[in-house]
């Protein structure tokens, strides 16, 4: 089934490689974790379950970053990436983007106030047909070093026993840069004011075969206003989403997509870890807001921002995540989809 949420065109030749490579990239995704989904270890299927709220799972919602809202925009490159990686996408040109705001955790009723984490999705269009997949956050590192930690840790947050948090962090002393982050940060008033980080590290392959290992972020073009934390709890649940209809009526809403290339010894396979704040950074372009629809009937709705669907030119590198993320993206992915009448549309055709 074609999870894009686009409708149907006659397929090329050319159509037909993407293809190719898209189902080679799974199986590379397969065969790497492989790994990991062992029977007594990881498998996607219990990674997913173990993001389930006390309640349940909200039916017909993605199991993580439930509560979220479209949006249509545009990525105008400006060229310069095209040092760095073949993909056509980084030619001079403005490509179309179907992406999604986004909260992180599994409750779609999540008050925004109480918001942890929030998140970024996108799909950049190339007129090829190949496409580039991300979804990232607004932290600056992530909280687990592997998959299986990070399958620990939710199992230790579901857990009865008290101690059980206290445990893994012992274990885990790796995970302190981002709980300080998730405790301290200042919130801003706006996802338009948000750096969204891609956090796993990828390859870079320009024309002549270099290969560069790059982590990525969105460097919001508009300036941060944080809001003091006695008056964050009393913002309407959905000030974010109200926000973002608001800001993108007015005009676009603009992020500077950057490229940071990793130095020789710089730990590429573990997102808990930063790189040094002098690695040369690429801006390759900007990420144009420029129409917000809600989740229910919008383009996002049906799209998996797999990591791992890439561009020739882009790909994953020896950091774990992408594969074990694509892995879990396709599990909820599935479920959401045959629970979509417990998410009812409110367009007859599903389309405003
Ligand atoms: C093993 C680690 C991870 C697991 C198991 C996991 C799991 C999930 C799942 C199940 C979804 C819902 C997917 C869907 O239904 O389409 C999701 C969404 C998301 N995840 Fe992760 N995730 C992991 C790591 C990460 C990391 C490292 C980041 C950020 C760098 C991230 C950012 C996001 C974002 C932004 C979304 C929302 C995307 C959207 O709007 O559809 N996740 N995650």
């Amino acid at each position: 089934m074609d999870n894009s949420g686009q409708k149907s065109k006659p397929i090329t030749l050319e159509a037909l490689g993407v293809i190719g490579t898209t189902i080679g990239i799974a199986s590379l995704a397969f065969v790497f974790t492989a790994a990991w989904l062992t029977p007594h270890r990881l498998t996607p299927e219990k990674i997913v379950s173990a993001l389930k709220p006390p309640g349940g799972p909200a039916l017909g919602h993605r199991r993580n970053h439930a509560k979220g809202i479209c949006f249509m925009g545009t990525f105008d490159a400006n060229g310069a990436g095209s040092e760095l990686s073949r993909s056509t996408l980084f030619e001079s040109g403005s490509y179309p983007v179907v992406g999604r705001f986004n909260i992180g955790n599994a409750d779609p009723a999540t008050p925004d106030p109480m918001a942890q984490v929030r998140g970024l999705g996108v799909r950049i269009m190339a007129p090829t047909g190949q496409e580039w997949r991300s979804a990232m956050i607004d932290a600056p590192v992530f909280v687990a070093p592997t998959p299986q930690a990070f399958l620990e840790l939710l199992k230790a947050g579901a857990s009865k026993d008290p101690n059980a948090i206290k445990q893994y962090s012992e274990h885990h002393p790796e995970m302190q840069t981002f709980a300080s982050w998730a405790k301290s940060h200042d919130r801003t008033e706006s996802w338009t004011e948000d750096r969204f980080n891609s956090l796993d590290s990828f390859v870079f392959v320009s024309r002549e075969g270099l290969r560069s290992t790059v982590r990525w972020s969105l460097v919001p073009m508009s300036k941060a206003v944080t809001i003091p934390t006695d008056e964050l709890a009393k913002r309407d649940p959905d000030f974010l989403q109200e926000d973002i209809v608001q800001r993108v009526q007015s005009k676009p809403q603009d992020w500077r997509l950057m490229v940071t290339v990793a130095g020789a010894n710089d730990p590429t396979a573990d997102p808990t870890r930063a790189w040094p704040v002098d690695r040369p950074t690429v801006d390759v372009g900007i990420l144009h807001v420029n129409q917000i629809q809600p989740e229910a009937d919008g383009p996002c709705r049906d799209v998996s921002f797999d990591p791992t669907v890439l561009p020739k030119g882009i790909e994953t590198s020896d950091d774990p995540f992408p594969a074990a993320r694509s892995a879990a993206y396709r599990v909820s992915f599935n479920k959401r989809l045959e629970e979509a009448s417990q998410y009812p549309r409110t367009q007859p055709e599903g389309r405003p």
